[in-house]
């Protein structure tokens, strides 16, 4: 049976290091990807992930034409309302980048009247990407990107939530999601710990009580303690120093 990857945890003293860190942790990622099998495929979620992107704007070492991009979280919301994760992506990173919009993988708007629709037409476009190139179960993105909550959500998985459990759907969709707005479409944790690299990003000290819970106290069952990427795949959590504080997990240097 494979393992789950060991947890690296780099803590950083100010956003600006951690940024700097992170540009040079996914220009490796993207990197290994494109030796391997030419093009870079990553996944974003929304809140304040895109924003810690921005160190990528103007790097000359990024690919952005073997970049394909998803969303392992979006709103059900047409892509130019203030909810939309791609419309933040947009504002924050890719309108500003040499990204062609056709590896930008948004949701089917014409859909949004029917949740279950849209979930399984994202999921074929991920099957579309995936499926006929590796030939896999569940797609191995290259990096997935995610966030946590004070509650210890990841991408659209809320704690208790039934989706907790979903064992063959790649995207699923939620009606009642705690966090608004309710409706949304969310990578399952299959395709999550499938990654050949999972990396959390979490600032700030309104982050510290979970933090603790999901790095110390795994067992809680944390819906971001269950992002446990199979070998050999790796996990990876970049925090600043206020998000860890009460972390007791090990850190690890970050070296470039
Ligand atoms: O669309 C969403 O709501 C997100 O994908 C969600 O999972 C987010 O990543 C976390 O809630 C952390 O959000 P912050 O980074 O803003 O704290």
């Amino acid at each position: 049976m494979h393992s789950a990857a060991e947890t690296i945890l780099y803590s950083f003293s100010s956003s600006a290091e951690l940024n700097d860190a992170l540009a040079h942790f996914i220009l490796k990622a993207q990197k290994e990807a494109i030796d391997k099998h030419s093009r870079f495929t990553v996944a974003i979620s929304g809140g304040s992930l895109p924003k810690t992107l921005t160190a990528l704007i103007g790097n000359p070492g990024v690919k952005w034409d073997k970049w394909h991009v998803f969303f392992a979280d979006e709103r059900v919301v047409p892509l130019d309302h203030s909810d939309s994760n791609y419309l933040l992506a947009m504002n924050t990173l890719f309108s500003k980048v040499p990204l062609p919009s056709s590896q930008i993988h948004a949701i089917d708007t014409t859909l949004l009247d029917d949740l279950e629709e849209l979930a399984d037409a994202y999921e074929k476009e991920l099957i579309h990407e995936f499926a006929q190139k590796d030939s896999a179960r569940f797609p191995v993105f290259d990096l997935i990107l995610l966030g946590t909550g004070p509650d210890g959500h990841t991408a659209s998985l809320f704690p208790g939530h039934e989706l907790l459990a979903e064992e063959d759907r790649w995207i699923a969709y939620i009606e009642d999601s705690p966090k608004p707005p309710p409706k949304r479409i969310t990578f399952t944790f299959p395709v999550i710990n499938h990654a050949a690299r999972v990396a959390f990003v979490a600032t700030g000290e309104g982050k510290k009580e979970v933090l603790h819970d999901i790095l110390d106290e795994p067992e809680k069952g944390l819906p971001s303690s269950r992002v446990r990427p199979a070998w050999p795949g790796h996990l990876y959590w970049f925090v600043d120093d206020a998000a860890s504080a009460l972390v007791r997990y090990k850190r690890t240097e970050f070296k470039v």
